[in-house]
């Protein structure tokens, strides 16, 4: 077995499937970091501050390793949506994406302390959703739990009932650009 090549600073299940599809040999360690996430007028500014804050946590434990750190939010009206409180909460997200078009911002950031290597970048896509009533969302939430989901939805859960279309990433959509991840460790040898 190859040792990890280096640490993927996240709790997130859908960042290590992503990261294993493109055949990736990486350690977990989720960050435990105070993130921005409302009254933010650059949200893409705000998701690359993100993964920068969660790379950094780990990183300055780990000065010898490269770790990458992620983060996306939706925005719609100006507004940030992250993570739901509660399930009205998640209710009043998908009302509010029902029949229209978002984005989706997803910053990423490899840091290595000893290498003195710091990079910070993100990819945006946008989903338009169908429009949505409330049986539709009492059968989304039967199939998907939307509590750890910013925008209170999974484009790769449950996808016919809720997805029109997208443009841009999916894979950005879902917490990770998987192109633009996979040119940046090929770059630093973690591939
Ligand atoms: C929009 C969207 C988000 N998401 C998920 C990805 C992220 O896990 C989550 C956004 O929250 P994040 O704060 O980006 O990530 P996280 O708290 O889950 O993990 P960590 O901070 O430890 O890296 O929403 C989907 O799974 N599918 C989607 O379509």
């Amino acid at each position: 077995m190859s040792l990890a090549k280096f640490i993927l600073a996240s709790q997130s299940p859908r960042r290590r499937e992503l990261l294993e599809r493109i055949g990736a040999n990486f350690d977990v360690m989720p960050a435990d970091v105070e993130e921005f996430e409302e009254g933010h007028g650059d949200p893409e500014g705000m998701v690359r501050h993100n993964a920068q804050l969660k790379a950094a946590w780990i990183a300055d434990k780990h000065p010898q390793r490269f770790v990458l750190g992620s983060d996306t939010t939706v925005h719609i009206d100006g507004r940030v949506l992250a993570k739901p409180e509660d399930l009205e909460d998640a209710r009043r997200m998908l009302k509010t994406l029902g029949g229209r078009t978002h984005i989706v911002y997803t910053g990423f950031a490899l840091i290595c302390r000893k290498r003195g290597v710091e990079v910070v970048d993100g990819a945006r896509s946008e989903v338009t959703f169908k429009p949505l009533d409330d049986a539709t969302i009492d059968a989304y939430f039967e199939i998907v739990n939307p509590l750890d989901k910013a925008g209170a939805y999974g484009i790769q859960e449950g996808t016919e009932l809720i997805i029109d279309s997208f443009v841009g990433s999916h894979s950005n959509i879902m917490g990770l650009p998987l192109d633009e991840t996979k040119a940046l460790l090929e770059r630093h040898k973690l591939l």
